[in-house]
């Protein structure tokens, strides 16, 4: 447990105790003003991928584009720019390397989500760093895979200003919070929400995912073990940020309908799937959320 408290302070107290339900979707997704445009449904800026791990970023960004980020924008290793154009040109490409274009384009979003495939090496470390120090109050920040990692191995704060959604899998949540898998039951976790420090959701991923907010907490009953593949995780940052982008009433509302859309999504391909690949989750966002929105 040593450790955690220099990551958490704010006092957070779990009043509410429910299961996610599919109202959240219909709550949340709705018809789309006509006198719109893609200015009014989200600037997403997506950092992360590494020439080890590009494809995570591939994957989160072809969910932001499905879940209608009306912008959407990858900070990337150069060496992702052909294939990240080839899958999704729907898609803008920054160098990461380059950093005042970084920078620019953190400080023109509504929405960064950092770490899937991000990796943990030296200039990763100061990206998450940058964006930290960059971010602003009236922008949305998703933390998720390696971004955790590196605040953990470098004793990083979430940042104070933006509002802040963590989506950690149950080892990097231990990296992090010092609680070990074994240990984190929801008596533990609720000691740990006590003491959040600039944390608004934490979407802990685990076979029933559970989302703690200042005052609640839901819990995801559906899904399954044919989620269990790599990039699942990519996917739903890559959602979540496409849905706060888009859908700005309420933000944690705006979580809790990704996170169920991803997982009713997989359920729905595992009647004849085996395994579900994330991109066909990404890619089948649209059309699921029409038939929300239709009320099919
Ligand atoms: N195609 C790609 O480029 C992929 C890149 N990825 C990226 O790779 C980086 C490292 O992330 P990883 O998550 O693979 O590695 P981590 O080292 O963070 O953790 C993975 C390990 O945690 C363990 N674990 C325990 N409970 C778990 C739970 N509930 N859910 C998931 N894992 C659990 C598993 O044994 C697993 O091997 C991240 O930046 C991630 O975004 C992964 O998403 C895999 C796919
Ligand atoms: N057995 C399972 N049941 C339900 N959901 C699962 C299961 N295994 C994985 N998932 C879901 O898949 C996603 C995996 O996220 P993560 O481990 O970050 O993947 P990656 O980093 O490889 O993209 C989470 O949303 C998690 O809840
Ligand atoms: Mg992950």
């Amino acid at each position: 447990m040593a450790g955690y408290k220099h990551y958490f302070k704010k006092n957070w107290r779990i009043t509410m105790v429910s299961e996610l339900k599919s109202d959240i979707l219909h709550e949340v997704i709705l018809r789309r003003p006509d006198q719109s445009h893609k200015g009014d449904y989200g600037r997403v800026l997506l950092i992360g991928g590494s020439v080890q791990f590009g494809g995570a970023i591939l994957m989160a960004s072809q969910a932001s584009i499905g879940a209608g980020a009306g912008l959407t924008t990858v900070a990337t290793d150069r060496a992702n720019l052909t294939a990240l154009h080839a899958r999704t040109p729907e898609a803008m490409f920054i160098d990461w390397q380059d950093s005042d274009q970084v920078v620019e384009n953190i400080k023109k979003s509504d929405v960064i989500v950092i770490g899937p495939g991000l990796g943990t090496d030296q200039q990763a470390v100061d990206l998450v760093k940058r964006v930290f120090a960059t971010g602003t109050q009236d922008q949305i920040l998703v933390v998720d895979g390696s971004a955790l990692t590196i605040m953990a191995e470098n004793h990083l704060m979430f940042p104070r200003k933006p509002y802040t959604i963590a989506t950690p899998h149950q080892m990097e949540w231990a990296r992090l919070s010092g609680i070990q898998l074994n240990y984190q039951t929801e008596h533990q976790l609720n000691e740990v929400q006590r003491q959040i420090l600039n944390l608004d959701v934490l979407v802990l991923k685990q076979h029933h995912t559970l989302i703690y907010a200042q005052n609640e907490l839901r819990q995801l009953m559906i899904g399954g073990a044919y989620q269990a593949t790599g990039g699942m995780g990519d996917v739903l940052a890559g959602t979540i940020g496409g849905f706060v982008g888009q859908f700005k009433n309420n933000h944690l509302k705006a979580v809790e309908a990704a996170v169920y859309a991803h997982s009713m999504i997989a359920q729905e391909m595992a009647s004849h799937s085996y395994v579900v690949k994330p991109s066909f989750i990404a890619d089948a966002l649209p059309n699921y959320m029409a038939r929300i929105q239709s009320n099919l």
